[in-house]
């Protein structure tokens, strides 16, 4: 609680008692340091680090002071990131915050004692002192560093990034990096400087990034070395197009070389900052747990990206979900194989340290590496797309090196073929199917394993395996939602509904976006855009994008369904499923399928292949071998096939009376 110096104690004793009794918790309002907002001063907080002084009383202060008490608690202003900063705290983490009632009469409070902000920067402070001199990061054959000094060099970076470039709280420090160590320390670093961390897809050409940057009102921009010809490309796109150099963004290069700071304001070094950093820093812990930590666009597979907003307690949570859901325990060695631009690597870059594990970063990587690297490092955990396990399972036998133990791997963020699943586990990986988006912070739901499932058949395991399943512990609820009525379908396996989800895992929301957030969540439910069956014992099954339906005849097919029937058929290496437009049937399944390198299949083969394993109407009626378009996350590009698709025309010709061709 924040409250004006220019009112009275008493006053500002009743404000309290008033505020409490109302909204049952204490209000942090205004940090009043470096902001319009500076007469509004923290009352009941000091830190003595911050060097507060008392400012003079002020009438604006007072109103807008005013007008905050006066707005119900869930829908206070909150424009843009940078205004966020206008909520946040001084103090550190509240240890010298003094004893507030939550309920007097019950005798319960809040203080430092019960209460600190959730974040995910305590996983590394805990690691640096639990597991000080154990490797945190190891990177090519030379760079291993330890949990002490990984936290060292993240507080230093958030020392420079404030004292050289002036980085304040709620400001955008944006990322185009593959996983380098640098990558990783940042997941640390910016939000210890109390900004947002933003990282780009690594595949986005200069016009997209330097939309991105524009959207983002980027502060900083660092940008690993082989990245810099798109880094520096997009950034000569805003010099172009803005007047006010104040608006073009820092440029930061990260080298694996440790560089030096030429001191130059358009080349600054990642290697330069942390040696020159100012030697004290205090981190600037969020004082409202709902601050922004990081926007995330999504991956541009149905639309233009979208930014979505996390805040630091749902990023905490949902790194303890997803530590659970993936059983990591103490000390894993995990592979970063999962971009971290994709939903911050899917809150593993916390999780691992949350677990004192190993981070083994790779740049690129191929089957052969991550085979080598498992041996050589002893993997226990990684993550991929499904089109990553399919690299793994196609991987020339020359490649493969036997596990030298259980490797768990994490796949998610599209459909995984339950082929693909089933030759995983062959091979020796134990396999966890995670569903999410990029709106509920990655992982959302997990198909949990039943040890009775063990005995069954291979094909019968993979195919419980391809279940989405449910939220996990972090997340409050997913269900399967008729939208109309927002009633839950029946749990049949096969009435369709949408999957939707509520809980503290579900983003704050779009950035600079207020329309289409309040849509995505209308009804008090994120709406995924996913269509979705709940079988009877409750597990969720996705059957595709609401967009990626098809409907043909007036039956609704599953891309997913035929996708995953194509994929069993031995010479396909990759395939995808969009609607065909059809003058009869409405549309029909268009089947794009990549085969493997030397294999062969006429159009005739696959579709018969199809129709001896699905209801004949699901079975394609066209065949196309090419090679798929991707998104950088992995996915199928399915509107550029559904265009081609649309190009071909209708399959049936309608030559008058309704007869067809
Ligand atoms: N395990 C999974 N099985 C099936 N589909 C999945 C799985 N995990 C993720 N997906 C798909 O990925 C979507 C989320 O993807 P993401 O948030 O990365 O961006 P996107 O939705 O692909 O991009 P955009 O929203 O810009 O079109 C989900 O809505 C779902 O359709």
């Amino acid at each position: 609680l924040s409250l004006s110096h220019a009112m009275s104690s008493s006053r500002a004793a009743m404000l309290r008692r008033l505020i409490t009794h109302r909204h049952r918790s204490i209000v942090s309002v205004c940090d009043g340091i470096g902001s319009p907002q500076r007469q509004l001063t923290r009352h009941r907080y000091s830190n003595p680090h911050q060097g507060y002084s008392n400012p003079t009383p002020d009438l604006a202060g007072a109103r807008a002071f005013t007008s905050l008490l006066s707005t119900p608690w869930p829908c206070r202003p909150r424009a843009s990131l940078s205004s966020l900063s206008f909520f946040s705290s001084l103090a550190g983490r509240g240890e010298d915050q003094e004893v507030e009632g939550l309920d007097m009469d019950a005798g319960t409070v809040r203080c430092a004692a019960n209460y600190a902000p959730l974040t995910p920067l305590s996983f590394i402070e805990r690691a640096a002192a639990v597991y000080g001199d154990r490797p945190a990061v190891v990177y090519g054959e030379a760079r291993r560093r330890t949990w002490r000094e990984v936290r060292e060099r993240c507080v230093r970076v958030a020392a420079a990034l404030a004292a050289r470039f002036g980085v304040a709280r709620g400001d955008v420090v944006a990322v185009l990096s593959p996983n380098v160590p640098a990558m990783y320390e940042l997941h640390f670093a910016v939000p210890m400087a109390g900004a947002v961390l933003c990282t780009f897809n690594t595949r986005h050409d200069a016009p997209m990034v330097s939309a991105l940057l524009k959207h983002s009102g980027a502060k900083v921009f660092l940008v690993e070395s082989s990245l810099l010809h798109v880094g520096r490309a997009a950034l000569k796109r805003i010099a172009d197009s803005e007047s006010n150099a104040a608006s073009i963004p820092v440029l930061v290069t990260i080298s694996d070389d440790a560089g030096q700071d030429s001191g130059r304001a358009a080349d600054y070094d990642y290697e330069g900052l942390i040696k020159s950093a100012p030697s004290a820093f205090d981190i600037r812990w969020p004082a409202d747990e709902l601050d922004p930590i990081t926007l995330n666009y999504t991956s541009g597979t149905t639309s233009r990206p979208k930014g979505v907003v996390y805040n630091h307690r749902g990023a905490y949570l949902n790194t303890i979900g997803t530590v659970l859901a993936y059983d990591i325990t103490p000390m894993p060695t995990y592979l970063w194989t999962v971009p971290m631009f994709h939903c911050n690597g899917w809150h593993l870059p916390w999780g691992v340290a949350m677990q004192g594990g190993t981070n083994v970063c790779l740049r690129h990587f191929t089957a052969a590496v991550i085979f080598d690297t498992i041996e050589r490092h002893g993997v226990t955990h990684m993550g991929g797309a499904p089109t990553v396990l399919n690299m793994i399972v196609n991987a020339p036998a020359a490649d493969r090196r036997p596990l030298p133990g259980t490797v768990r791997v994490m796949t998610g963020g599209a459909p995984p073929p339950p082929r693909v699943l089933a030759w995983m586990e062959e091979l020796g990986f134990a396999v966890y199917h995670i569903y999410g988006l990029t709106e509920t912070y990655g992982p959302a739901t997990v198909c949990t394993w039943m040890p009775e499932w063990d005995a069954l058949p291979g094909e019968e395991r993979a195919r419980l395996k391809a279940r989405q399943g449910f939220q996990h512990i972090a997340m409050e609820e997913a269900d399967v939602k008729d939208p109309a009525t927002m009633e839950s379908v029946p749990r049949d396996g096969e009435a369709v509904g949408e999957v939707m989800f509520r809980g503290n895992t579900v983003m704050s929301g779009y950035y600079k976006d207020i329309t289409a957030t309040k849509e995505s969540m209308a009804g008090g439910w994120l709406h995924t855009g996913d269509l979705a069956v709940r079988h009877p014992d409750g597990y969720i099954q996705l059957k595709d994008r609401a967009k990626d339906i098809i409907i043909s005849g007036g039956e609704n097919i599953s891309s997913i369904e035929v996708e995953s029937v194509i994929f069993s058929h031995p010479a396909v290496l990759e395939a995808a499923v969009v609607a065909r437009p059809d003058d009869h049937w409405g549309e029909t399944p268009c089947a794009f399928v990549k085969l493997k390198d030397g294999a062969i299949a006429t159009e005739a083969e696959i579709i018969g292949f199809c129709r001896e394993r699905l209801p004949h109407f699901m079975a394609p009626k066209t065949v196309v071998f090419e090679d798929l378009p991707k998104t950088s996350t992995g996915k199928t590009q399915k509107f550029v096939l559904r265009e081609k698709a649309r190009a071909m025309g209708s399959l049936t010709k309608i030559v008058g009376n309704n007869s067809k061709l």
